[in-house]
């Protein structure tokens, strides 16, 4: 269905599809091309936070709420030190921005990271051809002078080989343990550090967003950061009283390679063990389960999640394109939690053990706050551990 949608008056960027369709649109940010899956995502705040959350790695994001930019950018929003996300597609140019925490434009900041960014799009056609054809593949590009080989970029697009299969996670990775004491954002005083003998945590970061380490650092965590090739015995050689397992780009079964085996190590040493997205599925699938790609995924910051186990309903963010198949969960693994939009599986938890995870991002950054008190449990379990 080869259509185009004339949005600017001299478009600089366009957007082109695997299946013909080109939007064309104003170019911002850094010039140039790249290839990825695209997909949308409904949060109406938090654009930085989305555009720097290493999971989006292998993905351009268009933006379904129109203003974006107007609040600027900030230092302090940046989830990773690189933006991951490989571009970003958005109805309105972006304006200047009004925000007392604003230190500059997304336009500059977007340009000094390297990526690019496409406005003027009709981001609902958009959309609508997100959820109808599942998340395509696509080719955007940038040039001010205006020049797009179409065919070339629709042919890019049809063969990039997609996220199935794919490991992301070793390339958004640290590449060397560190510490981490920050806590969460606090009015006035911003970020503070936690201080004293806390919980011994190793986190395994697959592409860690620093909102989820400051989470558990306010929940009372001393918290090593291991790279996502860490071994068991590499943890355990830490005496942790607790493991945590990041969120992260790519496909889960891929990155299982390495991660499954290291999860079975530290399910051995019998630890509470506490994983997010990425790391929910990873413990699927080292418990034995099985995770699918989903049609266009979930990512926003208002999806209701009931919590099975108490029947409370939170709002949550999410950002994943794969899922556990809580068909394939085995015996002695329970689902905890289930989307209310489409009811497939948010959490899962080993019976009896604190062994739980979730698919979606409690940490919020962006979005609601309501399912912070699973890093609180992760904490409780650690400290009923040391007590018994
Ligand atoms: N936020 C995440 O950790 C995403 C997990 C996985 N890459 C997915 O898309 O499902």
């Amino acid at each position: 269905m080869p259509a185009s949608a004339k949005s600017t008056d001299k478009p600089t960027a366009c957007l082109a599809l695997s299946d013909g369709t080109v939007f064309y649109g104003k170019g911002f940010g850094a010039t140039g091309e790249t290839v990825a899956e695209l997909v949308f995502n409904t949060a109406m705040t938090g654009y930085q936070e989305i555009m720097t959350d290493p999971s989006y790695a292998g993905q351009v994001v268009t933006f379904t709420f129109p203003h974006v930019g107007n609040v600027g950018v900030t230092p302090e929003d940046d989830e990773t030190a690189t933006p991951v996300a490989a571009g970003m597609v958005v109805k309105w140019d972006p304006t200047e921005p009004s925000n007392w925490r604003s230190t500059g434009e997304l336009t500059d900041w977007l340009l000094s990271k390297g990526r690019i960014g496409i406005g003027g799009i009709d981001t609902r056609r958009l959309t609508r051809a997100i959820r109808q054809q599942g998340a395509p593949h696509v080719a955007l590009a940038h040039d001010p002078a205006g020049k797009f080989d179409i065919a070339a970029l629709v042919a890019k697009a049809r063969a990039w080989k997609g996220l199935v299969g794919l490991d992301l996670a070793k390339d958004v990775s640290c590449t060397q343990s560190y510490r981490w004491n920050e806590k969460t954002w606090a009015w006035p005083e911003g970020y503070t550090e936690r201080t004293g003998a806390g919980l011994r945590v190793v986190a395994i970061d697959y592409g860690a967003k620093r909102n989820i380490l400051r989470c558990l650092a306010s929940a009372g965590c001393d918290v090593t950061v291991l790279p996502a090739t860490a071994t068991a015995e590499d943890v355990l050689a830490l005496n942790p009283e607790g493991v945590f397992l990041s969120n992260g780009p790519g496909d889960p079964a891929a990155t299982g390679a390495y991660a499954v085996p290291m999860i079975r190590g530290v399910l051995d040493a019998d630890l509470p063990l506490f994983g997010i997205c990425l790391g929910h599925q990873m413990l699927a699938l080292a418990l034995g389960a099985k995770t699918v790609k989903m049609n266009h995924g979930h990512h926003g910051a208002n999806h209701p999640v009931k919590d099975l186990t108490t029947g409370k309903v939170e709002i949550t963010s999410m950002n994943h394109g794969f899922t556990v198949d809580s068909q394939t969960l085995p015996k002695g693994v329970s689902e905890t939690h289930v989307s209310l939009f489409d009811g497939s599986n948010c959490g899962i938890a080993v019976d009896g053990k604190p062994i739980f995870s979730v698919q979606y991002h409690p940490e919020a950054s962006p979005g609601p706050q309501d399912s912070y008190y699973l890093f609180e449990r992760f904490a409780e379990a650690i400290r009923a551990r040391r007590a018994a």
